[in-house]
């Protein structure tokens, strides 16, 4: 069964795409981890998937409706005067509505925070928590949306080592309890020892498939080149259909952009790059 099916799928911004030629389909009650250098389009990928970035080709389908999503911290507001319960109460939004009584809901509220080792923070400002407090209480949130499928968005940036430790036990305990997780990382000893599935990413795929297998010098290195080849201001793609039944994604042979004129020549190094290097 799969939670996410990507086919033929282009996302962009302002008809630029940022990710293209995705095909393939994250199984159900799958540890994902997305893998890629900083432009590689991961937070457009998961952005995508809750519908924040607009499909410019191609589809994403998902099992479920019920998605939880941490963006990266740096865009998340903390300005906002709320209390770490009133932060953590807005995972209960869905099913109870915005303006539902909180006293009911109390005990429920208190149990996911003190699973975050937030106990005691239920009054204070969310504007005076410290980073990884604050990292805690959006955990607490996702808790309480009870998600089938939860996206997070490098969860662990900027966070100290005890704190991920804590969440990422919780991350694993989503996953015991089969519910599907994808999340943005850069730290490779994280994703090595946690996350047993792997998607690198390149603006396209590079390798999808089991982690130990996908995690290779040549493929990251591949998805470092064609990153770095990239042009911005590349058109969309005509729609060349990859599917990725094996744990490499080929480089694609024919890669014009429709509408690309002022870059020809220079911009699809990222079809090219990396030919046979992660073989
Ligand atoms: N709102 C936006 N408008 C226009 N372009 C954007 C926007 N957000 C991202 N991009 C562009 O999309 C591309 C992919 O960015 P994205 O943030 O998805 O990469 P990433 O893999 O998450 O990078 P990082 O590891 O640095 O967070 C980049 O070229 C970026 O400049």
């Amino acid at each position: 069964m799969s939670a996410i099916r990507f086919r033929g799928l282009t996302l962009g911004y302002d008809r630029h795409p940022a990710v293209h030629h995705l095909d393939g389909t994250v199984a159900s009650g799958d540890l994902l981890a997305l893998v890629g250098p900083n432009g590689a389009g991961k937070s457009t990928l998961l952005k995508g998937i809750v519908g924040e970035v607009g499909v410019l080709d191609g589809a994403i389908e998902t099992g479920t409706k019920a998605i939880a999503y941490l963006p990266q911290a740096a865009e998340i507001d903390r300005s906002f005067p709320v209390s770490v319960l009133d932060l953590a109460a807005m995972g209960l939004w869905r099913p109870f509505g915005a303006w539902a009584s909180l006293a009911r809901h109390r005990p429920k509220l208190l149990d996911a925070l003190a699973a975050v080792g937030l106990t005691g923070f239920e009054d204070r400002p969310i504007g005076t928590l410290s980073g990884g407090q604050f990292q805690r209480a959006l955990f607490a949130r996702l808790i309480l949306q009870d998600a089938r499928l939860i996206l997070l968005d490098e969860p662990f940036t900027g966070i100290d080592e005890r704190t991920t430790a804590d969440l990422i036990a919780l991350i694993r305990g989503w996953h015991r309890e089969g519910r599907t997780v994808v999340a943005a990382l850069h730290d490779l000893h994280q994703v090595r020892a946690h996350f047993p599935s792997t998607l690198v990413l390149a603006r396209r795929p590079i390798a999808w498939g089991p982690t130990a297998d996908v995690l290779t010098p040549p493929v990251l290195a591949r998805a470092l080149a064609l990153s770095e080849a990239w042009d911005e201001a590349a058109a969309i793609c005509r729609h060349e259909s990859q599917h990725l039944g094996r744990h490499e994604a080929e480089p694609a042979a024919a890669h014009d952009h429709h509408g690309h004129d002022q870059h020809q020549g220079h911009a699809h190094a990222h079809g090219r790059a990396g030919h046979g290097a992660a073989r």
